[in-house]
């Protein structure tokens, strides 16, 4: 399949790593960015072509991955208003909704919307779709062939429900990392250097999360697993309760779903 990113940032780069990594063809696969610098770079990090502007050879596509940020695509995808034909264009994009991407596609309507997530990059990546009603079962199994090469892909079936996936596990990311690092300054502020602090917090998310992965037991239950009576798990989770950290997060993911929503319906009013 021959897949041309438009916008070469963070996540393309995630995406288009991912994808090279599981032995994707370096030759079909290229990548618009406006920065001539950020088109060297993915050149020659990952061997794809890289250009400045979008031409004929970026259109000749199977599949096109809409990678800018939300406040930059309308302007981005102007140009391939009524060059598309027959391409599924897969927009990664959080919030914008498939009619204003269609409206500013001049009512092209092959589109899927899709949140993927930077573990992309090691494979490790999951990602929700939702297809146009109009996408076709093919169009369907090219977005998710590709997005399952790189990860796990969960289909959701209202498009509003891509603003609580980009909230759970398109940011989540970041949570994660947050966590890390504040596992790591705890391991700090008790004595250890940075490379012990983060070994011990990296390790310890990373088999917590395969032992989650591999068990048949709800997290609850491996989290009381660790926590003895009169303890130290029970001293640290009473004390992460009487801080109301389990409903901070909580609330933090109801926080990213509503800017989703808020920038879909900022953005599309134009
Ligand atoms: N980062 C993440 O974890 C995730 C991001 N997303 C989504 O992916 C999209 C990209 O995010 P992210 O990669 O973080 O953002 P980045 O800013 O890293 O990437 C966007 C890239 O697009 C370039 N760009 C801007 N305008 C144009 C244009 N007209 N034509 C071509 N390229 C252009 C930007 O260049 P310049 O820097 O010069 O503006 C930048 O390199 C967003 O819509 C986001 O919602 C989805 C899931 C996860
Ligand atoms: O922060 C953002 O808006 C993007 C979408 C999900 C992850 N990063």
């Amino acid at each position: 399949m021959r897949i041309s990113f438009l916008g070469g940032g963070n996540m393309a780069s995630a995406l288009i790593g991912g994808l090279i990594d599981r032995g994707a063809d370096a030759s079909a696969i290229q990548a618009v960015d406006l920065l001539p610098e950020s088109c060297a770079r993915l050149a020659e990090r990952f061997g794809v072509r890289a250009v400045t502007a979008i031409d004929e050879a970026f259109v000749d596509c199977d599949l096109l991955v809409l990678s800018v940020k939300p406040q930059q695509m309308r302007e981005a995808i102007a140009p391939l208003s009524g060059k598309l034909s027959g391409q599924l264009v897969v927009s990664i994009a959080a919030g914008l909704r498939l009619d204003d991407l269609a409206r500013w596609l001049g009512g092209y309507r092959r589109l899927v919307r899709c949140m993927p997530n930077t573990p992309a990059l090691i494979g490790a990546g999951v990602s929700g779709l939702y297809a146009d009603p109009s996408v076709d079962a093919r169009g369907r199994d090219a977005a998710e062939s590709i997005m399952k090469a790189v990860g796990s892909v969960v289909w959701v079936e209202h498009e509003p429900l891509i603003d609580a996936v980009t909230a759970v596990s398109g940011s989540g990311p970041a949570y994660v990392f947050h966590f890390i690092e504040a596992l790591e300054a705890g391991g700090r502020s008790l004595g250890f250097d940075e490379a012990t602090a983060r070994r011990l917090a990296i390790d310890t998310m990373l088999g917590s999360a395969r032992l989650a992965a591999a068990s048949d037991e709800p997290p609850g239950v491996l989290r009381e697993r660790v926590t003895s009576k009169g303890g130290t798990t029970e001293a640290a989770l009473a004390s992460m309760a009487q801080s109301g950290v389990f409903e901070a997060i909580v609330r933090a993911i109801a926080a990213a779903e509503a800017r989703g929503r808020e920038l879909g319906d900022a953005l599309g009013r134009d």
